[in-house]
């Protein structure tokens, strides 16, 4: 059956988030499939590692082959196509550099939103300790926003980040692997305020909320991430689309709620409750 005719349908912004199954859905690519639908974009996934994971931490966590990952990324992009993308877990230096590969092949059109994860919440290791250089030499050269928090601009340069000063200095450092802008994230910094800095080198912007004193954090920075990720679909300058982003993930964090006996999710759908 052929479809009824009628005006041609508006298509929303494509978002492919490259990243781990959090089974728990609060953070990885159920995290960030839920954000994009949550904006209004059409999220696709292609899967890095399978975690198990909930409230209380990471349980286990499974690796794909390098082979299955190109295979997802090339059918998303040989058919459907993406207007940007969000990398989050990457799990091995293997897969770091197959991402790697893959993104060079889209070209620099596509932006290309780079949140270095490195460990959970918990603690729980998501990268294994020598990808680092893979991440630094391979992937951050191709990110228009690079959006670490304190510890991984810390773990990616050396400079330990205690105050808006160390987050200048990681951020300076961290520009020199090529990336265009970089957001580091002042989430985990003590004081009233949840500050980011965002920069490409000519000046600054400073994102500042009210700190939230809701426990139930799981999944901001990967919400963040991907908000930045669909206004860049959208075409936004890097600016507007991070301070959308963090409205986003402001509301979310506020309204996050106690799911499991330990640190609950943000709540993704905020807008529309
Ligand atoms: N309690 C809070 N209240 C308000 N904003 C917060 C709070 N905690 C974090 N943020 C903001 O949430 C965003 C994500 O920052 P965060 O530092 O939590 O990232 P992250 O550690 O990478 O997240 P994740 O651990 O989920 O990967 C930033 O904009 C940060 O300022
Ligand atoms: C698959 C995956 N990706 C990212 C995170 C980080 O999120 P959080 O720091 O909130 O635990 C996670 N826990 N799991």
């Amino acid at each position: 059956m052929s479809n009824p005719p009628g005006p041609p349908r508006a298509v929303p912004p494509r978002v492919l988030s490259v990243a781990g199954s959090d089974c728990g859905g609060g953070a990885g690519l159920q995290g960030d499939l839920k954000t994009a639908a949550a904006l209004g974009a059409y999220g696709m996934s292609v899967v890095t590692a399978v975690t198990a994971q909930n409230s209380q931490g990471v349980h286990g966590s499974w690796p794909l082959p390098a082979e299955a990952v190109r295979a997802q990324f090339r059918a998303v992009t040989d058919d459907i196509g993406v207007d940007a993308v969000k990398t989050g877990m990457l799990a091995s230096a293997e897969l770091a550099g197959t991402v790697a590969d893959l993104l060079a092949g889209l070209g620099d059109r596509v932006p290309v939103v780079v949140d270095p994860v490195g460990v959970s919440k918990h603690g729980d290791p998501l990268l294994a300790p020598d990808a680092l250089r893979t991440l630094r030499e391979r992937l951050l050269p191709r990110a228009t926003v690079l959006t670490p928090n304190l510890d991984e601009a810390g773990w990616l340069t050396g400079v330990r980040v205690t105050g808006e000063d160390g987050m200048r200095e990681a951020a300076a450092a961290l520009l020199a692997y090529g990336p265009r802008w970089v957001l580091v994230k002042g989430g985990h910094l003590p004081g009233g305020a949840a500050a980011d800095l965002l920069t490409d080198g000519t000046g600054e912007h400073w994102f500042r909320a009210a700190r939230h004193p809701n426990r139930h954090t799981h999944g901001t920075g990967c919400a963040l991430a991907t908000a930045i990720a669909v206004q860049l679909a959208r075409g936004a300058a890097v600016p507007a689309a991070v301070g959308s982003a963090k409205r986003y993930v402001t509301g979310a964090i506020a309204a996050g709620f106690p799911l499991g006996g330990g640190i609950g999710p943000v709540d993704h759908g905020w807008r529309s409750r």
